[in-house]
């Protein structure tokens, strides 16, 4: 025998009511031997309580009760509920004169709804030509009179429901009234919360049933609740100890009362979906799994009452004191705080208590607020608790330092000693990006991380285009779910939470908005984004001034543009110290050198304290371009620079590259690795622009590139026999002191040197350094070029991601 339970989502007229039919007649067809319990139907028990309310406060009720009627009616025509509406109509005007009612009235109105449940599917299923048997519950489960949440009385119910299934036996499907039962009086009762979920239970428990099929609107328990965190995933099975600590804490399909009729039998209990019944749900039994569940609950109306004051500390009977006070109004604390130093204590009580603890409280602490032993007691409306349940402290690091990377502060922790259930109390605010960061750790779920590309020229395209490539790649091997949630040029931004598709390009252009960044950071915060990026592939210095903010508001940054590293070394290090402040990290690997790995060795080998000389080579990959091909071959230097910028290896101003600005940037930011302080105003540059080409527009400059061919020319020729032109970056002197000396200049070397043999756009940095002596360590290779750079940010996010 399997007792099924419908909940009333499933009974609401339309898809629900039909399908809760199919599935009974399925199961009858099979020939497997079923009762059936059923909850009232849609919010009718809500509206039953609604209507009571308002004819007990003399409102106009009868329309209300005339649309109830209607919707228990709906197409069903052929179903007497006569009785049942006399019934209503008759306690309605009761309570209506009298202007009050009793718990008992309350059961036998709201009872009403269950038995108009139980009468319609059982009609249903006869028009079906299924022995189906209405079965009123009072008849069966008799309970004390408590009424509203009445106590079973076992051995009689027990009997009640044994002799009916007798009778009723063979191809006959009960079809059993949840939730109201019977005092001894015959007086009709009711379960309280859950009650009908109650009844199966005791159903099953009586009949020693071989499961309990409880059908509800969700596929089964989840590892947290799939409204909010889109990557729950179902719990195949779990044991009944630990479906009654997700009870507990707010699972509200299961009930902890509800589960010990079912252990006490070893009943199986299967949380199935009625508009999915094929799907298995999910199955609780007696047997734990082996690995341990692990789910995330949360408890949401709640408040934080927090109690301080110097005058606490070592008293005894403190604790004791809030307690009494706050029992004696029957508010009941869920979660409680108590640092050592004893000065205060933070606990949690349900949100519409919270006022009447703090008055409670401010009376029992009167005398001590008077003697400012006690200074404050606050109440905190906007928190929630998340439990993560089956955790304990060995593993919590992860969640909780995930939890802080993401801005997210717990303000009060505490854990179970013996069982493993760690619960947070955070800002409700912060709730829903704090579920997705923990459940991302515990589960190890592809961490979703979440970038803001600005600028999307050479560099930024290439790079959106690189990710969206190997995205899926990515997610498949690390883990890591890189979702673009935006694209911003100067002027617009494409905002998509679930990340932008291949024709992100057109989408700027067609829905991008203009904007400001606090839209980007609102846009991110109103769609609880975790694991957030900013990657600046602009050349832009307005740009680099919504550093300090994206790093107040929770993004790592990673950036190509280098500005932000050359500015006054003031903000170089404002900027440092804002990131340690908010724990924020800042990766610019492509500043130097693109794609080649030149930052990190530098930052390492001084970081171990070997003591860096000199660094000194072909810094730019458009000018080494630029100058190997003029040096090389017989033509215009003008064509070559061309050539250079349709490469896409210069800045997007090409002047910047010319007049040694930019070699003197990448010279400083190497200098600064070192912990030297100097500006950009020490770098010595040997300007490659003639004084009179310097001043004007971008577009000006690139339409007179033919008057640098003959300057270029005369240069080219006045060399030594066999040697080259090249532009360098030589940082020297004693780099122990607060500045060394930087030089920006064109040389003329011979060609069988090592820095008359780069080719190309090679880039090639000599790093002196003590222990190698003379002979430098040499990193070479592409230095300039969109897909090499794209290819050198998209290596900083994903550094960056595992340092998450
Ligand atoms: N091209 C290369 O080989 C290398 C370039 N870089 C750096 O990469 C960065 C990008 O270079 P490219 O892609 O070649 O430049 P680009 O000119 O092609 O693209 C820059 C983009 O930034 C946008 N932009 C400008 N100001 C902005 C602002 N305030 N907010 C948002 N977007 C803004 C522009 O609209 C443009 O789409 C530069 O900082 C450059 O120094 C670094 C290493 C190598
Ligand atoms: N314009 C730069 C690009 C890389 O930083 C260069 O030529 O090296």
């Amino acid at each position: 025998m399997k007792v099924l339970k419908f909940g009333g989502k499933s009974l609401a007229n339309g898809k629900g009511i039909l399908t809760v039919v199919d599935i009974i007649e399925d199961k009858v067809k099979k020939g497997e031997q079923i009762a059936v319990v059923l909850s009232a139907r849609g919010n009718t028990t809500d509206e039953l309580e609604n209507i009571l309310e308002n004819a007990k406060d003399n409102l106009s009720y009868v329309e209300q009760l005339e649309a109830f009627k209607k919707y228990q009616v709906s197409d069903f025509v052929n179903v007497d509920f006569v009785n049942e509406f006399e019934t209503l109509d008759k306690l309605f005007e009761g309570v209506s004169l009298l202007g009050d009612y009793s718990k008992r009235i309350k059961d036998q109105v709201l009872s009403q709804g269950e038995v108009l449940s139980a009468k319609l599917i059982t009609q249903l299923l006869q028009e079906k030509n299924i022995n189906a048997n209405f079965t009123d519950s009072r008849s069966l489960i008799i309970t004390d009179a408590q009424f509203g949440d009445a106590q079973p009385l076992d051995k009689l119910s027990k009997d009640n429901v044994i002799d009916h299934f007798k009778k009723h036996n063979g191809t006959t499907v009960n079809i059993v009234t949840g939730f109201i039962a019977a005092n001894a009086k015959n007086e009709t009762t009711t379960l309280g919360r859950n009650g009908s979920n109650y009844t199966a239970s005791l159903l099953a428990n009586y009949l020693e049933a071989d499961e309990l099929q409880n059908f509800t609107h969700v596929d089964g328990i989840y590892t947290a609740n799939p409204d909010l965190v889109q990557d729950a995933i179902k719990i195949e099975k779990l044991s009944f100890s630990e479906a009654n600590e997700l009870a507990y804490f707010g699972a509200n399909i299961l009930h902890a009362k509800t589960i010990i009729p079912l252990i006490e039998k070893g009943i199986p209990l299967r949380i199935l979906n009625t508009f999915d019944h094929k799907n298995d749900g999910t199955l609780i039994t007696s047997k734990s799994s082996e690995k341990g569940i692990k789910s995330l609950s949360v408890l949401e109306n709640v408040a934080l009452i927090n109690l301080e004051g110097r005058g606490l500390l070592g008293k005894a009977g403190v604790d004791a004191r809030i307690f009494r006070a706050l029992a004696h109004k029957n508010i009941s604390v869920s979660i409680i705080s108590q640092g050592s130093s004893e000065r205060g204590i933070g606990f949690i009580v349900d949100a519409d208590q919270a006022k009447e603890a703090k008055l409670v409280l401010e009376q029992e602490f009167e005398a001590d607020f008077h003697k400012q032993d006690v200074s404050v007691i606050s109440i905190e409306k906007e928190v929630s608790v998340i439990s993560i349940i089956g955790q304990d402290l060995s593993t919590f690091h992860k969640p909780y330092n995930a939890l802080i990377k993401n801005q997210i502060i717990p303000l009060l922790f505490n854990n179970t000693v013996t069982g493993k259930n760690v619960s947070l109390v955070v800002q409700k605010a912060q709730l829903h990006r704090a579920l997705n960061v923990i459940h991302g750790e515990i589960f190890e779920i592809s961490k979703k991380i979440n970038l803001a590309v600005f600028g999307h020229g050479l560099v930024g395209g290439t790079l959106i285009d690189q990710i969206l490539k190997s995205a899926k790649q990515i997610e498949k091997r690390k883990k890591i779910k890189l979702n673009v949630f935006a694209v911003a040029n100067s002027k617009k931004v494409l905002l998509e939470k679930n990340g932008i598709d291949v024709d992100w390009e057109n989408k700027v252009k067609e829905v991008g908005e203009p904007y400001q960044l606090k839209d980007i950071v609102n846009y991110a915060n109103d769609n609880h984004l975790e694991n957030l990026i900013a990657v600046d592939n602009t050349a832009s210095q307005d740009f680099t001034n919504n550093y300090l903010d994206l790093i107040a508001h929770g993004f790592d940054l990673v950036s190509s543009n280098k500005v932000a590293n050359t500015l006054s070394f003031d903000f170089y290090k404002q900027l440092r110290s804002a990131l340690e402040q908010n724990q924020k990290q800042y990766l610019y690997e492509t500043n130097v050198g693109a794609g080649l790995p030149l930052i990190d060795t530098i930052k390492l080998l001084h970081l171990s304290g070997e003591n860096i000389t000199r660094i000194k080579g072909v810094f730019s990959g458009s000018l080494s371009y630029l100058f190997n091909t003029f040096s090389q071959e017989d033509r215009l230097f003008s064509e070559v620079l061309q050539e250079a910028i349709d490469k896409g290896f210069t800045e997007p101003d090409p002047r910047e590259d010319l007049c040694g600005n930019d070699v003197g940037r990448k010279l400083l930011i190497l200098a600064r690795e070192l912990d030297l302080s100097n500006e950009f105003v020490d770098v010595n540059i040997h300007n490659l622009i003639p004084e009179n080409l310097r001043k004007g527009e971008a577009t000006e400059f690139l339409n007179s590139l033919s008057a640098l061919d003959s300057v270029y020319q005369k240069v080219k020729e006045q060399q030594k026999p066999n040697h080259v032109l090249r532009y360098i970056g030589d940082l020297w002197g004693d780099l122990s002191q607060e500045k060394g000396t930087l030089d920006v200049k064109l040389i003329s070397v011979p060609q069988s040197s090592a820095l008359g043999q780069v080719k190309g756009s090679d880039s090639i940095f000599e790093i002196y350094t003590e222990s190698y002596g003379d002979q430098p360590i040499v990193i070479q290779g592409a230095g300039a070029g969109s897909a090499v750079t794209a290819r050198g940010v998209f290596g900083d996010i994903l550094r960056l991601t595992e340092k998450r």
